[in-house]
């Protein structure tokens, strides 16, 4: 179905919920562009995760905070419109301070967010997998939740604590508890080191967790139904489409160097037919041929009505 004919989602943040009540477990990938986007929900992926390294990437920046709100709204747009399954959005730090959260989540629901994701460190933020990162106070973190919570209509606060890395684990458990406390929907604690860590916070925090599978970090590899025995509601897998796409470019561009055609790696390329299948290319052609057709009958009565 061509997505510039498909009616939006209405209401994702409560779709989104009852997937939780629902689900075992929710997988969502990492998407940073709509075709994407539409690829993995077309797979079966019932909600997907736009990332903020992944966005970021894709206009060859660093995961800082570099992206502005508006353009955060604009890719969530474009996201949003083209698939019919909740789309979690990563808003970093949430753009500011309370206030300032309280305008993010206004905008982003806006724009069809269906889960918007704020985070504890202090800006310029960084990838929750590496050193140097620093957090905001309990206190400046609960505000910008208050504000958030306050701000939504239907959409779900997902509070990430990057305690772990700079405070310990038991800050990380202590914090998730102020936040929820605080109103928010889903906790994201970052970073986790092991398995058993994955336990004991979901032993500890009682609320819809979300895990965050990301590869080269500081979480070893754990399977969803690992997560899901732990207790996880969602497992994202926030750049793996983005590095996938990149090693692969990187490939096929080796291979033009090398031997001047790309004729030996067809197979290896998603196909004009099956690109056009994935956007419903021919139903564009059908609405413009009805057009025509339409515009005829109108012609045509015009110079049959002048006749008579
Ligand atoms: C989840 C995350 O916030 C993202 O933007 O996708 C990143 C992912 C990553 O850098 O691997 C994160 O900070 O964990
Ligand atoms: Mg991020």
């Amino acid at each position: 179905m061509a997505f510039l004919y498909r009616e939006p989602l209405e209401r994702p943040g409560s779709r989104l919920r009852e997937l939780i009540e629902k689900r075992d477990i929710i997988v969502a990938p990492g998407v940073y562009n709509p075709a994407v986007a539409l690829l993995a929900e077309r797979m079966g992926f019932e909600a997907l995760y736009l990332s903020g390294a992944a966005i970021t990437g894709s206009l060859a920046m660093p995961d800082l905070g570099l992206i502005t709100l508006s353009e955060l709204a604009k890719f969530t747009q474009y996201i949003t419109r083209v698939v019919r399954v909740p789309v979690i959005v990563d808003a970093d730090t949430g753009f500011g301070e309370a206030i300032n959260v309280e305008r993010t989540v206004r905008e982003l629901e806006r724009a069809g967010a269906a889960a918007i994701q704020i985070e504890d460190q202090v800006m310029p933020k960084k990838c929750g997998h590496l050193h140097g990162k620093a957090l905001v106070s309990p206190e400046d973190m609960v505000k910008k939740i208050i504000a958030a919570v306050g701000a939504k209509r239907d959409a779900l606060i997902i509070a990430r604590t990057d305690a772990r890395g700079v405070e310990g684990f038991e800050s990380a458990v202590e914090r998730a508890q102020l936040y929820i406390e605080a109103g928010a929907d889903i906790i994201f604690p970052e970073a986790l080191t092991s398995l058993e860590e994955f336990r004991e916070f979901a032993r500890r925090v009682k609320a819809p967790l979300l895990a965050n599978m990301t590869e080269y970090g500081k979480t070893p590899y754990i399977t969803v139904d690992q997560f899901r025995e732990a207790g996880y509601k969602i497992v994202i897998f926030p750049v793996t489409t983005f590095r996938a796409s990149l090693k692969a470019s990187e490939k096929v561009l080796r291979e033009i160097i090398e031997s001047g055609t790309q004729r030996n790696i067809l197979d290896q390329l998603y196909t004009r037919a099956e690109f056009y299948d994935l956007i419903g290319y021919h139903e564009y052609e059908a609405r413009d041929a009805e057009i025509s057709r339409k515009a005829e009958e109108v012609i045509r009565g015009r110079q049959s009505h002048a006749k008579g």
